[in-house]
C-alpha cells in the first residue's frame, strides 16, 4: 500500500500579479460552480478569500478513467501555510469541475486506501449512472439541503408531551455554533469527538459539528463498558466527548487520566455539573460557539476533501475488538445517494423517519442520518426506552413512511402478535388465517413477475390488515427494511402473510452503510437483497463467478482503511481494492445476494466439517419458538452442541433480562405438566418433559441438516435470557459469540468431556 500523500510536487514558483488575477478569475468560476450546486447560502463562502499569496504549488493525478483527474492544481501557501487551492478537475462522466478550496473539492490522491489520519484517496466514479454522481461532502451536503430546504422540518424531539421541531436552517445555523465550540475547546484537525448516547438533535449535531471542524465523528455505544469507551476514544484521539447524561459522563470520567489527547466533555442531558474540570453543558458550547467568529472555521472548511476520512465508525465487535472503520464524506454520502437512488421516491413534505437504532451503527447513520439530509426528509427521534417497549407509541403518534429495524426487533413485533393472535377468539383466529392466505397468495404472485390476487386480497387488506398496521404505528409505511444481520425466513414469510413485506438491506461498517436493498416486488425470503447500482461484486474463491463464495465488493463505499492499523487494513482490502468481507454468499441472474455463512463465524469440526452456525441456530428457534437465543457449539470438537436460553420477562428500568419466564413461555412450560415459573427453577429441576419437548425440536431441526456432522447431539439451557447490558449481545442485538463462549465455557466443557 502507498502512503496516504497530498500529491506531487512538481513545480514552485512565485506568484505574479497575472497569476494572482488569474487566481482572482478562477474564484469568480467557484461561486458559479458553487451556485449550480446549490451551495449559494449565506454561510458558504466563495470569492472573498482575504489572501496573499507567496507560493505556488502544482500537483498532478495520475491518469485513471475512473477516477476524476486533475487538470490543473494550483495551491496558495502563506507563510508555509496553505491557504487556498484551485483543482480543475475532470470527473469520469466527462464533466470538467473548478473546485477552489473545500468542502467539496477533490485532493489528488494516488492510492484508493489509506489509514492515516489526514490522508486522501481516489474515488472509485464511473463515467455514467449512479456511480458518476458528483461527489459532495458533509457540510456540502448540509449547505445544499439547507438552502434548497430551509423551512423544511430536519429534526423533531418529543418534550414534556409536544414535540419541537428545527428545521434545516436551523440545523445548519447549530451545527456551525457548535463547530466553532468544538474549536475553541480545542479540537484539532483528525482529532474524533466522541459521542455516547441516545439519538437526539444533539447527538445529530455533535456529529456534523465535528466533521465541519475538521475533526472525525466517532459514535460510540451507550451499553460500551467504561473500558469500551476508553479503546474508541483512545484509539481515534478523543479531544471531545459528547455525553447524552450523568452515568455516561461518569463512564467518561472513570477513564479519563488515561485519554492523552481529550480536553473537554460536553453534556447534552440533564443537570451538568460544571464545577468539574473541563466538563460543559451543551448551553456553555452553544454559548461560547456564538461568540466565535467564522474565520477558522471557514478555513477550516476551505481546506477540507470530499476524499477524506470525516468519521469513525466501530464495527460490532462480534468475533472481537471494534476496529476503527475510516469513511470519507464520498463514502457517506454517495452511499446514502446510492439509497436514495433505489428507494426511489423519497421526498420532504411526504415522507417521516423514526430515529431509534444506535447511532453508532453505520446502518442508522446512513440512513438516518445521511439518506434523510440528502433527501431533506424530518427525523423524529423515538425515546430512549423505545426498545424496552415504547417505540411502537412513537410509530403510532409518527406514523412513519419507512422503517428500518434490526432483526431482533422485528423478532419481538412477531412475538407480540403471536400472543395477541394466541389469546383471540376463533372466528377472529379463522378470519385472521383466511386473511394471510389472501396476503401469501397476492405477494408471492408479485414477487414472481404476475398480477396480484385483487378483490380478496383487497378485502384481506381493508378489513385485517390495515388494523395491523395501525396497531404498530406503520400504516402509512411503504418500505419495510430488515439490516446488520441474517433475519430468519419465517418471520420475513410471517410479516409477508400480514401485508408487511419485510426487504433486506446487507452491508457492513466497511461498505459506509448498505451494499444492496431490495425493493418491494423484486425480492426472494432467502436473499440478503438486491446488490446497489454503481458498486461491484465478486466471490473469493469460488468455483462459479456466482458464487458461493467469499463476497467480496468494490465502489464508491467501501472504507478508506483501519484508522492507523495497516496490517488490518491490508487484510481486508487487497491490492486491487476488493473488500474481502468475511461473509460467504452468492448471486442469482437478478441480481440478488445470498448469505450463507461468515467464514469468522464458521465451525470447523474435529473431524474437518465447515458448518455455518446461523441457519442451524435459526431452524432451532424455528421449532422450538419459546427458545429466545441458541449458540451452536462445535469449532475444533467431535460433533454439534447448543446453547439454548428461554424467553424471559424484562426489566423494563434497565432492560435486563429477568429470572421470570415470559408469559408464553410459561403457558409452554405449563402444557407439558411443569408448573415452573422461572428459568432457575427449570435449570434446577431439569424437568424430564421440558427436555423431551426440546429433544423433539432439536431432533425436527436436524432432519432439515445437510449432514450428519450437521446434526446437533447436545444441548443444555442456560441460567439466563441475553441482553446488551449482560454483554451477549453487540449494540444491534447480534449475538457476541466471544461473550457467549468465555461465559459458559464450563457448561461447553461437560459436553464434550467424555
Ligand atoms: N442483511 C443482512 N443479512 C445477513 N447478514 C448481515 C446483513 N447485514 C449485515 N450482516 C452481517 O453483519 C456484518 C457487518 O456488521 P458490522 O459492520 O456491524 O460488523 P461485525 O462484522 O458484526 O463486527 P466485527 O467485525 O467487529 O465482528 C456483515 O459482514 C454480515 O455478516
Amino acid at each position: 500500500m502507498q502512503p496516504a500523500h497530498k500529491g506531487e510536487e512538481i513545480q514552485r514558483c512565485q506568484l505574479s500579479s497575472r497569476e494572482i488575477a488569474q487566481f482572482d478569475e478562477a474564484h469568480c468560476v467557484d461561486a458559479d460552480v458553487c451556485a449550480a450546486r446549490g451551495n449559494d447560502d449565506e454561510t458558504h463562502e466563495h470569492g472573498t478569500a482575504d489572501y496573499h499569496a507567496s507560493e505556488c504549488t502544482l500537483r498532478h493525478a495520475m491518469a485513471d478513467t475512473t477516477t476524476p483527474t486533475t487538470e490543473a492544481s494550483t495551491v496558495i501557501v502563506e507563510n508555509g501555510e496553505e491557504i487556498v487551492k484551485v483543482h480543475k478537475m475532470k470527473l469520469p462522466n466527462g464533466t470538467n469541475q473548478t473546485y477552489l478550496n473545500g468542502p467539496d473539492q477533490i485532493i489528488p490522491a494516488d492510492d484508493y486506501v489509506s489509514c492515516t489520519p489526514g490522508g486522501y484517496v481516489k474515488l472509485r466514479m464511473e463515467s455514467r449512472g449512479v456511480a458518476s454522481e458528483p461527489p459532495v461532502s458533509v457540510p456540502g451536503l448540509l449547505s445544499r439541503t439547507a438552502a434548497r430546504y430551509p423551512d423544511a422540518t430536519a429534526l423533531a424531539t418529543k418534550k414534556n408531551g409536544q414535540w419541537h421541531k428545527i428545521t434545516y436552517k436551523q440545523y445548519q445555523e447549530r451545527v456551525r455554533t457548535i463547530a466553532k465550540g468544538f474549536l475553541k475547546l480545542g479540537l484539532e484537525r483528525y482529532h474524533s469527538v466522541g459521542i455516547l448516547g441516545f439519538n437526539s438533535e444533539e447527538w445529530y449535531i455533535a456529529d456534523l459539528a465535528a466533521i465541519h471542524a475538521g475533526g472525525y465523528a466517532a459514535g460510540v455505544y451507550t451499553t460500551n463498558s467504561p473500558d469500551a469507551c476508553y479503546h474508541c476514544l483512545e484509539s481515534s484521539r478523543a479531544n471531545i466527548c459528547a455525553v447524552q447524561d450523568k452515568k455516561q459522563l461518569e463512564k467518561i470520567l472513570s477513564v479519563r487520566s488515561k485519554l492523552k489527547h481529550l480536553k473537554a466533555i460536553v453534556q447534552w442531558e440533564g443537570p451538568v455539573d460544571t464545577s468539574v474540570q473541563g466538563v460543559y453543558s451543551w448551553e456553555q458550547v452553544m454559548e461560547m460557539g456564538a461568540k466565535e467568529p467564522d474565520t477558522q472555521l471557514n478555513s477550516i472548511l476551505k481546506g477540507m476533501a470530499v476524499n477524506e476520512c470525516c468519521t469513525l465508525v466501530y464495527t460490532s465487535g462480534t468475533v472481537g475488538p471494534p476496529k476503527a472503520v475510516m469513511l470519507s464524506h464520498d463514502n457517506l454520502t454517495w452511499d446514502a445517494f446510492s439509497i436514495s437512488e433505489r428507494v426511489g421516491d423519497l421526498a420532504p413534505t411526504y415522507d417521516r423517519l423514526v430515529s431509534f437504532l444506535p447511532l453508532s451503527h453505520v446502518a442508522a447513520q446512513v440512513v438516518d442520518i445521511y439518506t434523510t439530509l440528502m433527501n431533506a426528509v424530518p427525523v423524529f427521534f423515538a425515546q430512549p426506552d423505545a426498545l424496552k417497549g415504547t417505540l411502537v407509541e412513537t410509530l403510532k403518534e409518527v406514523r412513519p413512511t419507512r422503517f428500518l429495524a434490526v432483526p431482533r426487533v422485528w423478532e419481538k413485533m412477531y412475538e407480540k402478535i403471536m400472543a395477541v393472535g394466541a389469546s383471540s377468539g376463533t372466528i377472529k383466529r379463522s378470519i385472521a388465517l383466511w386473511a394471510k392466505d389472501r396476503s401469501m397468495k397476492h405477494h408471492e404472485a408479485r414477487m414472481n413477475g404476475l398480477e396480484g390476487m385483487g378483490c380478496g386480497y383487497r378485502i384481506a387488506r381493508t378489513l385485517v390488515f390495515s388494523k395491523v398496521r395501525d396497531q404498530l404505528g406503520l400504516d402509512q409505511c411503504e418500505t419495510f427494511v430488515t439490516a446488520a444481520a441474517p433475519l430468519s425466513p419465517d418471520i420475513k414469510k410471517f410479516f409477508l402473510s400480514l401485508d408487511i413485506p419485510i426487504v433486506d438491506a446487507f452491508g457492513m461498517s466497511e461498505t459506509a452503510g448498505a451494499h444492496t436493498l431490495s425493493i418491494y416486488p423484486k425480492l426472494k425470503l432467502d436473499s440478503s437483497g438486491e446488490i446497489l447500482t454503481g458498486t461491484e461484486t465478486k466471490f473469493g474463491g469460488a468455483m462459479s463467478p456466482n458464487g458461493p463464495g467469499e463476497i467480496m465488493m468494490r465502489g464508491r463505499h467501501v472504507l478508506m482503511g483501519y484508522l492507523m492499523d495497516e496490517e488490518k487494513t491490508k487484510a481486508t482490502i487487497d491490492d486491487e481494492g476488493w473488500l474481502h468481507s468475511g461473509d460467504i454468499g452468492r448471486v442469482d441472474s437478478n441480481n440478488l445476494l445470498y448469505i450463507t455463512g461468515r467464514i469468522k463465524e464458521l465451525l470447523i469440526t474435529a473431524g474437518g466439517e465447515n458448518v455455518a452456525p446461523v441457519l442451524i441456530e435459526q431452524t432451532i428457534q424455528t421449532q422450538l419458538p419459546h427458545v429466545g437465543y441458541a449458540v451452536l457449539i462445535g469449532d475444533r470438537r467431535k460433533f454439534l452442541s447448543v446453547l439454548l436460553t428461554l424467553k424471559a420477562k424484562i426489566n423494563t428500568e434497565t432492560g435486563d433480562p429477568l429470572d421470570e419466564l415470559e408469559t408464553e413461555t410459561r403457558k409452554w412450560v405449563a402444557s407439558l405438566g411443569c408448573e415452573a415459573k422461572t428459568i432457575s427453577e427449570i435449570v434446577k429441576n431439569k424437568y424430564p418433559a421440558v427436555h423431551k419437548a426440546i429433544e423433539e425440536g432439536i431432533a425436527r431441526a436436524n432432519k432439515q441438516a445437510i449432514s450428519n456432522a450437521q446434526k446437533v447431539q447436545k444441548f443444555a439451557i442456560l441460567p439466563s435470557d441475553f441482553s446488551m447490558n449482560t454483554g451477549e449481545l453487540g449494540p444491534t442485538l447480534k449475538i457476541k459469540r466471544n461473550v457467549v463462549y468465555e461465559k459458559y465455557k464450563d457448561i461447553i466443557e461437560e459436553f464434550y468431556k467424555d
